[in-house]
């Protein structure tokens, strides 16, 4: 046992009961006293509603919970971006669904509600899951609206997309679950279905205060559209549900019937629990950053019966490559090893230390083959991050580190098969990029409690930073001391130091989630499944191959 692990697991299971109380936190939404108004006027909170149309919580995960986690302070915050989202099981069918949170701002849309609605159909689209829109929402959020409305990444783009999924195939259906004003009246009436729930539910495109301001009409919001009007007088909506547990059970309903899919065909044994006691993980995983460890001994403790096939074991060490099974379904692992390496000495060349968590020229052809290999044979990726960069330096720059490193993203973004990203540890640079960011579409990206994701470390980008501004103060003439300096480099390393967090990147949707590490075995496996309902129609075809 390494002589850290009681103080590791310590931080680390510190830093796992952090996440519970932030979970607790942003779980409450715009707050108990607009909850309370909310159940006043007989309705269900969003998490309540998923709650309830799911089969089990359990056996559900949440997309985007930190969402908006500490934006727009300045309007009163956005908890999980005024929308819940998570897949879960509907009658035995695997679905996604996204409720607006009327507690935030009558769940009306600041720019990373947009941001997070598109990711859940993004989500539906790759895995052609169906998709349950439960809308309680105000529309755009107006004071913010120029950031909001008419881009591609914008409001628009939803309903543009309900057109596009519904062409492909993908099951959607909502249930207007209060007021459904403008934007949010086009989304549930773009689905293949909509509900509306009698009384608390309404849709129109403009309320009756803008009717009488722009037409002089005089008309409550009921008659302008309540769910009598839209189910015998318009014939907007096609089920009038008499409450918000009445329009849920007529989802389960519908659901419940939906016919079978192509399926992509990934491998699946009958799953086994891990050899290695998983929670051995918070010991292993070092506090500080300083430290080495073996990520094998992480895979040990995530992969069914602690067995890994490890390819080209003694090439490259600086990555991790091989097989395993993960709750049964068959995964290609490419991980970060932080751990310093010695490569075999060969006759024409010297033996030399590598730096763990660093990818050199042999440890990217490496993965690239790999990458290729699970492409081949139709086997998931898992992408297990704590990756500092790229080898800087002469000897690294003349060996062709840029087109070893160009070869492996080009596998990385060309892969047909589904990826996974864990952000175990470090996500810096392009690094980040090479081991499926979020710019290279993985299916599901989650980050551990303990993950740092930036373009460098803070130390790094305070110090390449510090040489920026005191050079550009000694051009204006000004004298730099060492108090200043020190000034300087504080205030950015503080800056930078803020950014790094793992919270900072979920409140963005750079990932989906803060998890667990004990969840990630779960994580996986539900993203598989879901990736398994949409058969691979590309080819595998890397272009020109940076040799
Ligand atoms: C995409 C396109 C093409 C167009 C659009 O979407 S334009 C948006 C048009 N939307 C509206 O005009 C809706 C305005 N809101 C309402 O009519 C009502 O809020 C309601 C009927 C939707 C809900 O009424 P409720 O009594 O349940 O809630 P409120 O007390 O009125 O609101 C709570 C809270 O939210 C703020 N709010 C509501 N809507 C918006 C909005 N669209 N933009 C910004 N802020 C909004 C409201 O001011 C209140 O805030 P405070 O709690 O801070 O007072």
């Amino acid at each position: 046992m390494d002589i850290n692990f009681n103080k590791n697991e310590d931080h680390n299971k510190l830093l796992a009961s952090d996440l519970k109380q932030r979970l607790a936190k942003v779980k409450l939404g715009g707050g108990e006293k607009r909850i309370e108004k909310h159940h006043a006027k007989g309705k269900m909170t969003a998490r309540e509603r998923i709650n309830y149309l799911l089969d089990d919580t359990k056996n559900s995960i949440e997309i985007g919970a930190f969402a908006g986690e500490g934006m727009y302070k300045e309007h009163g915050g956005c908890p999980s971006g005024g929308v819940v989202v998570k897949i879960g099981y509907i009658k035995g069918t695997q679905c996604i669904v996204v409720a607006n949170d009327a507690t935030v701002k009558a769940g009306a849309w600041f720019p990373i509600t947009a941001k997070k609605n598109l990711r859940a159909q993004e989500i539906s689209i790759e895995n052609k899951l169906p998709i349950i829109y439960l809308v309680d929402s105000a529309g755009v959020y107006l004071p913010m609206q120029d950031e909001i409305f008419p881009d591609k990444e914008h409001f628009g783009r939803i309903f543009r997309n309900n057109a596009v999924m519904s062409s492909m195939g993908i099951t959607q259906i909502s249930a207007v679950m209060g007021s459904c004003v403008a934007g949010g009246a086009y989304l549930p009436i773009m689905s293949d279905e909509a509900l509306i729930v009698d009384k608390t539910g309404s849709i129109f495109l403009a309320g009756s205060y803008l009717v009488k301001a722009a037409i002089g009409e005089s008309i409550d919001n009921e008659t302008l559209g309540g769910a009598t009007t839209h189910c015998e007088v318009s014939g907007v909506t096609d089920y009038k549900a008499k409450d918000d547990k009445d329009a849920l059970d007529t989802i389960k309903n519908i659901v419940s019937k939906i016919g079978s899919y192509d399926k992509a065909g990934f491998n699946r044994d009958k799953p086994k629990k891990p050899k290695e006691k998983a929670d051995e993980i918070f010991g292993i995983l070092p506090k500080s950053r300083a430290d080495q460890y073996d990520m094998r001994e992480i895979i040990k403790r995530l992969v069914d019966g602690s067995e890994f096939e490890e390819y080209k074991k003694g090439y490259g060490q600086t990555i991790l490559t091989g097989y395993a099974r993960i709750d049964g379904w068959a995964v290609g692992i490419v991980a970060n090893q932080r751990k310093l390496v010695k490569t075999t000495k060969a006759k024409t060349k010297p033996s030399e230390m590598q730096f763990g968590g660093v990818i050199y020229s042999d440890s990217a052809d490496k993965a690239t083959r790999f990458i290729a290999n699970c492409n081949q044979k139709k086997i998931p990726l898992v992408f297990l991050q704590d990756v500092t960069g790229f080898m800087v330096g002469s000897k690294s720059e003349h060996g062709g580190i840029i087109k070893d490193g160009a070869k492996m993203v080009n596998a990385v973004s060309n892969s047909v098969v589904p990826k996974f990203t864990v952000v175990i540890g470090n996500s810096y640079g392009a690094g980040n990029y090479a081991m499926c960011g979020k710019a290279y579409d993985p299916r599901l990206i989650v980050a551990w409690p303990s993950a740092e994701l930036a373009v460098m470390s803070g130390n790094s980008a305070a110090k390449v930073l510090l040489q920026i501004e005191t050079a550009s103060l000694k051009k204006k003439g000004e004298t730099i001391t060492p108090e200043v300096e020190k000034e300087l480099y504080d205030r950015i390393k503080a800056r930078y130091d803020e950014q790094i967090s793992p919270y900072y990147a979920a409140s963005r949707i750079w990932t989906d989630a803060v998890i667990d590490p004990l969840d990630t075995r779960k994580w996986i496996s539900m993203g598989i499944e879901a990736a398994d309902h949409a058969p691979i129609e590309k080819k595998f075809n890397l272009g020109v191959i940076q040799v």
